[in-house]
Protein backbone atom coordinates (compact mmCIF):
# COMPACT_ATOMS: atom_id res chain seq x y z
CA UNK A 1 0.00 0.00 0.00
CA UNK A 2 0.93 3.54 -0.55
CA UNK A 3 0.99 5.93 2.01
CA UNK A 4 0.44 9.77 2.09
CA UNK A 5 4.03 10.12 2.66
CA UNK A 6 4.73 8.12 -0.31
CA UNK A 7 2.42 10.15 -2.35
CA UNK A 8 4.10 13.20 -1.40
CA UNK A 9 7.38 12.08 -1.43
CA UNK A 10 6.34 10.88 -5.37
CA UNK A 11 5.02 14.74 -5.84
CA UNK A 12 7.78 15.86 -4.75
CA UNK A 13 10.38 13.76 -6.32
CA UNK A 14 8.60 14.64 -9.50
CA UNK A 15 8.74 17.90 -9.13
CA UNK A 16 12.51 18.15 -8.65
CA UNK A 17 13.27 15.53 -11.06
CA UNK A 18 11.83 17.02 -14.16
CA UNK A 19 13.09 20.82 -13.53
CA UNK A 20 16.13 19.58 -13.22
CA UNK A 21 16.52 17.55 -15.99
CA UNK A 22 15.65 20.40 -18.06
CA UNK A 23 18.06 22.46 -16.85
CA UNK A 24 20.72 19.82 -17.88
CA UNK A 25 19.42 19.58 -21.34
CA UNK A 26 19.03 15.71 -20.26
CA UNK A 27 16.02 14.18 -22.39
CA UNK A 28 12.89 12.66 -21.00
CA UNK A 29 13.69 9.51 -21.60
CA UNK A 30 12.56 6.32 -19.51
CA UNK A 31 16.23 5.57 -18.96
CA UNK A 32 16.83 9.29 -17.66
CA UNK A 33 13.68 9.58 -15.56
CA UNK A 34 14.94 6.84 -13.69
CA UNK A 35 17.88 7.84 -13.21
CA UNK A 36 16.93 11.14 -11.73
CA UNK A 37 13.93 9.77 -9.76
CA UNK A 38 16.53 7.52 -8.00
CA UNK A 39 18.96 10.39 -7.83
CA UNK A 40 16.18 12.77 -5.91
CA UNK A 41 14.78 9.87 -3.83
CA UNK A 42 18.30 9.26 -2.57
CA UNK A 43 17.73 5.61 -2.37
CA UNK A 44 20.62 5.12 -4.11
CA UNK A 45 23.60 6.74 -2.75
CA UNK A 46 26.39 5.43 -5.34
CA UNK A 47 24.26 6.76 -7.65
CA UNK A 48 23.92 10.12 -6.07
CA UNK A 49 27.78 10.14 -4.83
CA UNK A 50 28.61 9.84 -9.03
CA UNK A 51 26.08 12.59 -10.02
CA UNK A 52 27.45 14.67 -7.97
CA UNK A 53 31.08 14.63 -8.65
CA UNK A 54 29.71 14.75 -12.72
CA UNK A 55 28.31 18.13 -12.34
CA UNK A 56 30.98 19.87 -9.47
CA UNK A 57 33.23 19.11 -12.51
CA UNK A 58 31.25 20.44 -14.96
CA UNK A 59 31.01 17.79 -16.31
CA UNK A 60 27.76 17.74 -19.31
CA UNK A 61 25.04 15.36 -19.25
CA UNK A 62 25.69 13.82 -23.08
CA UNK A 63 23.71 10.42 -23.76
CA UNK A 64 26.99 8.51 -23.43
CA UNK A 65 27.14 9.69 -20.14
CA UNK A 66 23.56 8.99 -19.85
CA UNK A 67 23.75 5.97 -20.98
CA UNK A 68 26.64 5.05 -18.64
CA UNK A 69 24.85 6.50 -15.35
CA UNK A 70 21.76 4.42 -16.63
CA UNK A 71 24.13 0.94 -17.23
CA UNK A 72 26.29 1.11 -14.08
CA UNK A 73 23.45 2.24 -11.44
CA UNK A 74 19.78 1.61 -12.59
CA UNK A 75 20.02 -1.09 -15.39
CA UNK A 76 19.51 -3.93 -12.89
CA UNK A 77 15.95 -2.22 -11.41
CA UNK A 78 14.14 -0.96 -15.01
CA UNK A 79 11.79 -1.58 -16.14
CA UNK A 80 10.67 -1.88 -12.63
CA UNK A 81 11.40 1.04 -11.57
CA UNK A 82 9.69 3.50 -14.72
CA UNK A 83 6.13 1.38 -13.76
CA UNK A 84 6.81 2.29 -9.98
CA UNK A 85 7.35 6.00 -10.97
CA UNK A 86 4.05 5.39 -13.31
CA UNK A 87 2.28 3.74 -11.10
CA UNK A 88 2.95 6.20 -7.90
CA UNK A 89 1.77 9.23 -10.47
CA UNK A 90 -1.10 7.86 -10.96
CA UNK A 91 -1.94 7.58 -7.02
CA UNK A 92 -0.80 11.25 -6.72
CA UNK A 93 -3.23 12.33 -9.14
CA UNK A 94 -6.41 9.91 -7.57
CA UNK A 95 -5.43 11.50 -4.60
CA UNK A 96 -5.55 15.29 -6.04
CA UNK A 97 -8.90 14.28 -7.38
CA UNK A 98 -9.96 13.34 -4.10
CA UNK A 99 -8.70 16.63 -2.28
CA UNK A 100 -10.90 18.28 -5.10
CA UNK A 101 -13.71 16.30 -3.95
CA UNK A 102 -13.28 17.15 -0.15
CA UNK A 103 -13.62 20.73 -1.21
CA UNK A 104 -17.36 20.01 -2.45
CA UNK A 105 -18.26 19.15 0.51
CA UNK A 106 -17.41 22.33 2.37
CA UNK A 107 -20.96 23.54 0.65
CA UNK A 108 -23.35 20.48 2.09
CA UNK A 109 -22.84 21.98 5.41
CA UNK A 110 -23.76 25.21 4.42
CA UNK A 111 -27.57 23.66 3.37
CA UNK A 112 -27.57 21.91 6.29
CA UNK A 113 -27.54 25.12 8.22
CA UNK A 114 -29.64 26.67 5.96
CA UNK A 115 -32.22 23.77 7.10
CA UNK A 116 -32.01 24.41 10.31
CA UNK A 117 -32.73 28.41 10.27
CA UNK A 118 -35.59 26.99 8.02
CA UNK A 119 -36.83 24.82 11.14
CA UNK A 120 -36.14 27.67 14.01
CA UNK A 121 -38.53 30.42 12.13
CA UNK A 122 -41.59 27.58 11.99
CA UNK A 123 -41.54 28.30 16.00
CA UNK A 124 -42.72 31.83 15.44
CA UNK A 125 -39.34 33.40 16.73
CA UNK A 126 -39.83 36.79 18.38
CA UNK A 127 -38.16 40.01 16.76
CA UNK A 128 -35.15 39.81 18.51
CA UNK A 129 -34.55 35.86 17.14
CA UNK A 130 -35.66 37.09 13.92
CA UNK A 131 -32.60 39.35 13.90
CA UNK A 132 -30.09 37.18 15.13
CA UNK A 133 -31.42 34.13 12.35
CA UNK A 134 -31.31 36.71 9.60
CA UNK A 135 -27.75 37.70 11.10
CA UNK A 136 -26.66 34.10 10.98
CA UNK A 137 -27.68 33.52 7.41
CA UNK A 138 -25.83 36.48 6.06
CA UNK A 139 -22.89 35.80 7.62
CA UNK A 140 -23.03 31.80 6.57
CA UNK A 141 -23.65 33.42 3.17
CA UNK A 142 -20.19 35.32 3.41
CA UNK A 143 -18.21 32.68 4.51
CA UNK A 144 -19.89 30.51 1.73
CA UNK A 145 -18.88 33.38 -0.80
CA UNK A 146 -15.03 33.55 0.87
CA UNK A 147 -15.18 29.53 0.99
CA UNK A 148 -15.89 29.90 -2.60
CA UNK A 149 -13.10 32.49 -3.78
CA UNK A 150 -10.95 30.12 -2.32
CA UNK A 151 -11.91 27.15 -3.42
CA UNK A 152 -12.22 28.34 -7.08
CA UNK A 153 -8.74 29.33 -6.92
CA UNK A 154 -7.65 25.85 -5.38
CA UNK A 155 -9.52 24.21 -8.26
CA UNK A 156 -7.70 26.63 -10.85
CA UNK A 157 -4.65 25.23 -9.60
CA UNK A 158 -5.12 21.76 -8.53
CA UNK A 159 -6.56 21.34 -12.23
CA UNK A 160 -3.65 22.69 -13.49
CA UNK A 161 -1.60 20.71 -11.49
CA UNK A 162 -3.45 17.57 -12.56
CA UNK A 163 -3.04 18.75 -16.36
CA UNK A 164 0.27 18.76 -16.45
CA UNK A 165 1.23 15.43 -14.38
CA UNK A 166 -0.96 13.80 -16.66
CA UNK A 167 0.94 15.64 -19.97
CA UNK A 168 4.28 14.22 -18.09
CA UNK A 169 2.95 10.63 -17.58
CA UNK A 170 1.45 10.71 -21.15
CA UNK A 171 5.44 11.79 -22.61
CA UNK A 172 6.95 9.64 -20.07
CA UNK A 173 4.64 6.28 -21.33
CA UNK A 174 4.88 7.10 -25.02
CA UNK A 175 8.53 7.66 -24.63
CA UNK A 176 8.74 4.16 -22.73
CA UNK A 177 7.23 2.76 -25.89
CA UNK A 178 9.13 4.48 -28.73
CA UNK A 179 12.42 3.29 -30.56
CA UNK A 180 14.22 6.41 -30.75
CA UNK A 181 16.36 6.53 -33.82
CA UNK A 182 13.17 5.48 -35.82
CA UNK A 183 10.38 6.38 -34.22
CA UNK A 184 8.58 3.28 -34.36
CA UNK A 185 7.24 1.28 -31.57
CA UNK A 186 10.30 -0.79 -29.45
CA UNK A 187 10.76 -4.14 -28.48
CA UNK A 188 8.55 -3.82 -25.39
CA UNK A 189 5.44 -2.12 -26.97
CA UNK A 190 5.43 -4.92 -29.68
CA UNK A 191 5.81 -7.89 -26.88
CA UNK A 192 2.58 -6.10 -25.16
CA UNK A 193 0.93 -5.82 -28.66
CA UNK A 194 1.88 -9.52 -29.25
CA UNK A 195 0.83 -10.90 -25.83
CA UNK A 196 -2.93 -8.69 -26.72
CA UNK A 197 -2.93 -10.85 -30.11
CA UNK A 198 -2.35 -14.17 -28.86
CA UNK A 199 -5.17 -13.61 -26.39
CA UNK A 200 -7.46 -12.78 -28.73
CA UNK A 201 -6.41 -15.67 -30.58
CA UNK A 202 -7.17 -17.73 -27.69
CA UNK A 203 -10.67 -16.05 -26.86
CA UNK A 204 -12.04 -15.81 -30.41
CA UNK A 205 -9.66 -17.51 -32.72
CA UNK A 206 -8.42 -14.32 -34.54
CA UNK A 207 -5.43 -14.65 -36.50
CA UNK A 208 -2.44 -12.78 -36.87
CA UNK A 209 0.35 -12.84 -38.45
CA UNK A 210 3.91 -12.07 -38.14
CA UNK A 211 6.88 -10.99 -39.92
CA UNK A 212 10.85 -10.46 -39.09
CA UNK A 213 13.08 -8.36 -40.76
CA UNK A 214 16.51 -7.70 -41.17
CA UNK A 215 18.58 -5.27 -43.39
CA UNK A 216 21.37 -7.68 -45.43
CA UNK A 217 24.52 -7.10 -44.74
CA UNK A 218 24.41 -4.15 -42.56
CA UNK A 219 27.53 -4.89 -40.90
CA UNK A 220 29.18 -3.72 -44.12
CA UNK A 221 27.42 -0.98 -45.03
CA UNK A 222 28.28 0.51 -41.22
CA UNK A 223 31.80 -0.01 -42.01
CA UNK A 224 32.01 1.42 -45.56
CA UNK A 225 30.14 4.44 -44.53
CA UNK A 226 29.88 4.83 -40.72
CA UNK A 227 27.35 4.47 -38.22
CA UNK A 228 25.74 7.96 -38.94
CA UNK A 229 25.08 6.71 -42.31
CA UNK A 230 23.87 3.36 -41.05
CA UNK A 231 21.93 5.15 -38.81
CA UNK A 232 20.09 6.70 -41.31
CA UNK A 233 19.54 3.98 -43.46
CA UNK A 234 17.50 2.18 -40.26
CA UNK A 235 15.05 5.13 -40.46
CA UNK A 236 14.44 4.90 -44.05
CA UNK A 237 13.69 1.35 -43.46
CA UNK A 238 11.30 2.44 -41.09
CA UNK A 239 9.65 4.63 -42.64
CA UNK A 240 9.18 2.32 -46.00
CA UNK A 241 7.75 -0.23 -43.76
CA UNK A 242 5.75 2.44 -41.98
CA UNK A 243 4.38 3.22 -45.21
CA UNK A 244 3.81 -0.29 -46.30
CA UNK A 245 0.94 -1.37 -43.68
CA UNK A 246 -2.02 0.09 -42.60
CA UNK A 247 -3.48 1.61 -39.63
CA UNK A 248 -4.21 -1.57 -37.61
CA UNK A 249 -0.54 -3.49 -38.73
CA UNK A 250 2.66 -2.87 -35.62
CA UNK A 251 5.54 -2.15 -36.83
CA UNK A 252 8.58 -2.16 -34.10
CA UNK A 253 12.11 -2.00 -34.04
CA UNK A 254 12.82 -5.61 -32.24
CA UNK A 255 16.56 -4.27 -31.92
CA UNK A 256 19.92 -3.23 -33.76
CA UNK A 257 18.91 -3.75 -37.79
CA UNK A 258 16.06 -6.21 -37.03
CA UNK A 259 12.60 -5.44 -37.07
CA UNK A 260 8.93 -6.99 -36.40
CA UNK A 261 5.90 -6.23 -38.44
CA UNK A 262 2.86 -7.83 -36.68
CA UNK A 263 -0.25 -7.84 -38.79
CA UNK A 264 -3.68 -8.15 -36.90
CA UNK A 265 -6.63 -10.34 -38.88
CA UNK A 266 -3.88 -11.36 -41.76
CA UNK A 267 -3.59 -15.04 -42.68
CA UNK A 268 0.03 -16.42 -43.98
CA UNK A 269 -1.07 -15.67 -47.47
CA UNK A 270 -1.71 -12.29 -46.71
CA UNK A 271 1.29 -11.86 -44.72
CA UNK A 272 3.53 -13.22 -47.12
CA UNK A 273 1.94 -10.53 -49.61
CA UNK A 274 2.68 -7.77 -47.09
CA UNK A 275 6.25 -9.00 -46.86
CA UNK A 276 6.48 -9.00 -50.56
CA UNK A 277 5.83 -4.93 -50.76
CA UNK A 278 7.80 -4.57 -47.73
CA UNK A 279 11.11 -5.98 -49.51
CA UNK A 280 10.26 -4.44 -53.26
CA UNK A 281 9.72 -0.82 -51.63
CA UNK A 282 12.61 -1.45 -49.47
CA UNK A 283 15.14 -2.38 -52.79
CA UNK A 284 13.17 -0.39 -55.48
CA UNK A 285 15.31 3.18 -54.30
CA UNK A 286 18.95 4.11 -54.60
CA UNK A 287 19.93 6.19 -51.78
CA UNK A 288 22.71 8.85 -52.11
CA UNK A 289 23.86 11.23 -49.54
CA UNK A 290 25.84 14.41 -50.08
CA UNK A 291 25.33 17.96 -50.87
CA UNK A 292 24.44 17.35 -54.21
CA UNK A 293 23.59 13.80 -53.68
CA UNK A 294 26.68 12.41 -55.23
CA UNK A 295 27.79 9.60 -52.94
CA UNK A 296 25.76 6.53 -54.05
CA UNK A 297 25.21 4.16 -51.54
CA UNK A 298 23.19 1.80 -53.51
CA UNK A 299 20.10 -0.33 -52.89
CA UNK A 300 19.05 -1.45 -49.39
CA UNK A 301 18.00 -4.81 -49.44
CA UNK A 302 15.92 -6.80 -46.49
CA UNK A 303 15.63 -10.40 -46.23
CA UNK A 304 12.22 -11.70 -44.25
CA UNK A 305 10.25 -14.37 -42.27
CA UNK A 306 6.75 -15.09 -41.69
CA UNK A 307 5.06 -16.90 -39.48
CA UNK A 308 1.13 -17.03 -38.34
CA UNK A 309 -0.35 -18.25 -35.47
CA UNK A 310 -0.74 -21.89 -34.00
CA UNK A 311 -2.73 -23.32 -31.54
CA UNK A 312 -0.87 -23.57 -28.25
CA UNK A 313 1.52 -20.23 -29.68
CA UNK A 314 2.83 -17.41 -27.12
CA UNK A 315 4.79 -14.78 -28.31
CA UNK A 316 7.94 -16.30 -27.93
CA UNK A 317 7.33 -19.65 -30.32
CA UNK A 318 5.50 -17.14 -32.74
CA UNK A 319 8.77 -15.02 -32.93
CA UNK A 320 10.94 -18.07 -33.03
CA UNK A 321 8.90 -19.65 -35.85
CA UNK A 322 9.70 -16.19 -38.04
CA UNK A 323 12.74 -15.98 -37.07
CA UNK A 324 14.02 -19.56 -38.30
CA UNK A 325 12.55 -18.63 -41.69
CA UNK A 326 14.45 -15.06 -42.08
CA UNK A 327 17.41 -17.81 -41.52
CA UNK A 328 16.46 -19.94 -44.13
CA UNK A 329 15.77 -16.11 -46.37
CA UNK A 330 19.43 -15.29 -45.34
CA UNK A 331 20.85 -19.12 -46.43
CA UNK A 332 19.23 -19.04 -49.47
CA UNK A 333 20.97 -15.35 -50.97
CA UNK A 334 19.29 -12.55 -48.85
CA UNK A 335 17.06 -10.05 -50.16
CA UNK A 336 13.59 -12.67 -49.88
CA UNK A 337 10.69 -13.81 -48.04
CA UNK A 338 10.43 -17.27 -46.64
CA UNK A 339 7.54 -18.27 -44.97
CA UNK A 340 6.13 -21.33 -43.10
N1 LIG B 1 24.30 2.46 -37.57
C1 LIG B 1 23.79 1.56 -36.73
N2 LIG B 1 24.22 0.28 -36.82
C2 LIG B 1 23.70 -0.63 -35.98
C3 LIG B 1 22.72 -0.29 -35.03
N3 LIG B 1 22.39 -1.41 -34.36
C4 LIG B 1 23.13 -2.43 -34.87
N4 LIG B 1 23.93 -1.96 -35.86
C5 LIG B 1 24.92 -2.69 -36.68
O1 LIG B 1 24.28 -3.65 -37.48
C6 LIG B 1 25.27 -4.58 -37.88
C7 LIG B 1 24.64 -5.95 -37.90
O2 LIG B 1 25.59 -6.82 -38.44
P1 LIG B 1 25.34 -8.37 -38.63
O3 LIG B 1 24.51 -8.89 -37.49
O4 LIG B 1 26.67 -8.99 -38.86
O5 LIG B 1 24.40 -8.49 -39.88
P2 LIG B 1 24.59 -8.06 -41.39
O6 LIG B 1 25.89 -7.43 -41.69
O7 LIG B 1 23.38 -7.26 -41.74
O8 LIG B 1 24.57 -9.45 -42.10
P3 LIG B 1 23.31 -10.27 -42.59
O9 LIG B 1 22.23 -10.08 -41.56
O10 LIG B 1 23.76 -11.67 -42.68
O11 LIG B 1 22.89 -9.72 -43.91
C8 LIG B 1 26.43 -4.45 -36.90
O12 LIG B 1 27.52 -3.85 -37.57
C9 LIG B 1 25.89 -3.48 -35.84
O13 LIG B 1 26.91 -2.63 -35.34
C10 LIG B 1 22.31 1.09 -34.95
O14 LIG B 1 21.46 1.49 -34.15
N5 LIG B 1 22.88 1.96 -35.83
Amino acid sequence: MHNTQNLEQTSHILHLALPKMATLSIPVTPENYAIWFDYFAERNLNLKRAIDGLIANGVQFTPEVNLGLYNRFIEEQSPEVIENVQIETQILINSLLNKIEQLNVGTESFSTNLNEFGEKLQTNPNTDELNLIVGSIIAEVDQVIANNHQMSASLESLSDEIANLKDEMENLSKVAMTDELTSLKNRRSYELFAAEQMTKFVDTQTVCSLLMIDIDNFKMFNDTFGHLIGDKVLAYVALAMKHTVKGDDLVARYGGEEFVVMLPNAKLIDAVNVAEKIRERIALKQLSIGKEKKQNLGHITVSIGVATIQTGDDVDTLLSRADEQLYIAKAAGKNCVKFG
